[in-house]
C-alpha cells in the first residue's frame, strides 16, 4: 500500500520549492521597500494556488493574499510584474522532478485573468470540515525585507487536523552552528509519517526528531518584533526554568522548523496585547512538523490549536511548541507567569 498523501506531498513539495525560487529573484531584482514584500507575496500565492488547481481542482484554499487591489486600475503597473514572475517561476527548468501534469514546466504560462483568479482561490472561509490547503506566501515579511529568516509555507487540513505541512526557507542555514554548509532548506511533514528536512532542491531527506533538553541547553525561540510575541513574558518564564541562554530571535515559521531539528528547545508566542487573532495559514504547517518531530504544540491554556474555526486560530491564547519532555515544565512556568501578571494587575 502507498502512503498516504503521497501525491499531495509531492505536488506541495514542487509548489513550495518553485515559491522559493521565484521570492528569492524578487529579493536579488526588485528594490529593498514594502512594494517588494507584495509583489513576492502576491506571485508566490498565484503559483503555488495554480499549481495545487491543476492536481486538486476541487480543493478549496485559505490564502493570505486577494487580488482585489491588483485588479483596479492603480494595480497596473504591480500586476504586471507579478504576472511576469508567477509565469518565470511556473515554467521555469529547475532541472527537477516537477511534473507538467500539474502545471509547471514549459509551456504551462497563465494569463493574467488566470493568474488573478488563482490569488483569489485563496477566499476559502475555513471550518470544521472537509479538505483544504493553506497558504502563507511570505511569511515574515520584515524578515525577508531585512534579508533575513522568512518561510513560504504551506498546510493540508483535512476535518481539522493538519495532515501535511511544507516550510520552504531560503535564507535558513542547513545546519545553525555549520554556516559553511550554506542556506536554504524545505522541511516536510506528513501526519503519522514523520518529518524531514530537504535541500531546497528538493534532495538529500534527512529525518527529524528534537532531542531531549536540560535546562542548561534550553533556550527560546522567538519573534524578532516585539509587537508579535511579548519578549518580557518570555524572558520571565526563562527566569523561572533557570534558563541562561539568550533567546534565538528570528521572523517566521523558521523558528517551528528550526525547533523540530533541535535548535533551541521551545517557541514561546504570547500575545503582546488584545485583538490579535492568529492565523491558522501562520501555525498549521508549523505545528504537524513540530509533532511529526516528536514534540507538543498547544496555546497557554495547554490546549492543542484548532484549525476549524475559520481562518483564525479564535480568541488568541499564545503558542508554546517544544519536545515532549521540555512542554510540561513550558507550560507550568508559562501558568506560573501568568498567575503572577494577575495578581499584580490586582494590586
Ligand atoms: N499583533 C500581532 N501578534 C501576533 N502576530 C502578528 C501580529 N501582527 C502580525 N502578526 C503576524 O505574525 C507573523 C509573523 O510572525 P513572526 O514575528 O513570528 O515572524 C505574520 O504572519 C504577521 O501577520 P501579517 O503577515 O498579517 O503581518
Ligand atoms: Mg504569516
Amino acid at each position: 500500500m502507498s502512503l498516504p498523501y503521497t501525491t499531495e506531498k509531492q505536488v506541495a513539495v514542487a509548489a513550495v520549492r518553485r515559491a522559493c525560487v521565484l521570492t528569492n529573484s524578487v529579493f536579488n531584482k526588485l528594490v529593498k521597500n514594502e512594494t517588494l514584500t507584495k509583489v513576492g507575496d502576491y506571485a508566490a500565492q498565484a503559483v503555488i494556488s495554480s499549481i495545487l488547481h491543476r492536481a486538486f481542482p476541487e480543493d478549496p484554499i485559505v490564502g493570505e493574499e486577494d487580488a482585489a487591489d491588483l485588479r483596479a486600475e492603480s494595480g497596473t503597473g504591480m500586476r504586471e510584474r507579478i504576472i511576469e514572475l508567477a509565469n518565470e517561476a511556473l515554467v521555469g527548468e529547475l532541472g527537477l522532478d516537477d511534473n507538467v501534469e500539474w502545471g509547471m514546466g514549459p509551456g504551462q504560462e497563465k494569463t493574467t485573468e488566470e493568474l488573478l483568479d488563482a490569488i483569489d482561490r485563496g477566499n476559502y472561509p475555513g471550518g470544521p470540515s472537509g479538505r483544504m490547503w493553506t497558504i502563507d506566501p511570505i511569511d515574515g515579511t520584515k524578515g525577508f525585507l531585512r534579508g533575513e529568516q522568512y518561510a513560504v509555507c504551506l498546510s493540508l487540513i483535512v476535518d481539522a487536523q493538519v495532515e501535511i505541512g511544507v516550510i520552504g526557507c531560503p535564507n535558513l542555514p542547513v545546519d545553525l552552528s555549520k554556516p559553511e554548509q550554506g542556506t536554504g532548506c524545505i522541511f516536510v511533514a506528513v501526519r503519522g509519517h514523520g518529518a524531514e528536512q530537504l535541500t531546497l532542491s528538493g534532495a538529500s531527506p534527512e529525518p527529524l526528531s528534537i532531542p531531549a533538553s536540560t535546562s542548561e541547553n534550553l533556550n527560546f525561540l522567538e519573534s524578532v518584533e516585539a509587537a508579535h510575541s511579548s519578549h518580557s513574558f518570555n524572558d520571565r518564564v526563562s527566569a523561572l526554568l533557570g534558563i541562561t541562554r539568550p533567546p534565538i530571535r528570528m521572523d517566521s515559521q523558521a523558528k517551528y522548523c528550526c525547533l523540530a531539528r533541535g535548535e533551541g528547545g521551545a517557541y514561546l508566542r504570547m500575545p503582546t496585547g488584545v485583538g490579535y487573532r492568529e492565523k491558522i495559514w501562520d501555525h498549521a504547517p508549523g505545528q504537524v512538523l513540530v509533532e511529526e518531530a516528536g514534540g507538543i504544540v498547544t496555546d497557554s491554556r495547554g490546549q492543542p490549536l484548532n484549525f476549524g474555526l475559520g481562518r483564525t486560530l479564535g480568541e488568541n491564547f499564545g503558542v508554546i511548541a517544544a519536545g515532549k519532555d521540555v512542554h510540561p515544565r513550558v507550560l507550568e512556568a508559562v501558568q506560573k507567569a501568568l498567575s503572577e501578571e494577575k495578581e499584580k494587575a490586582r494590586v
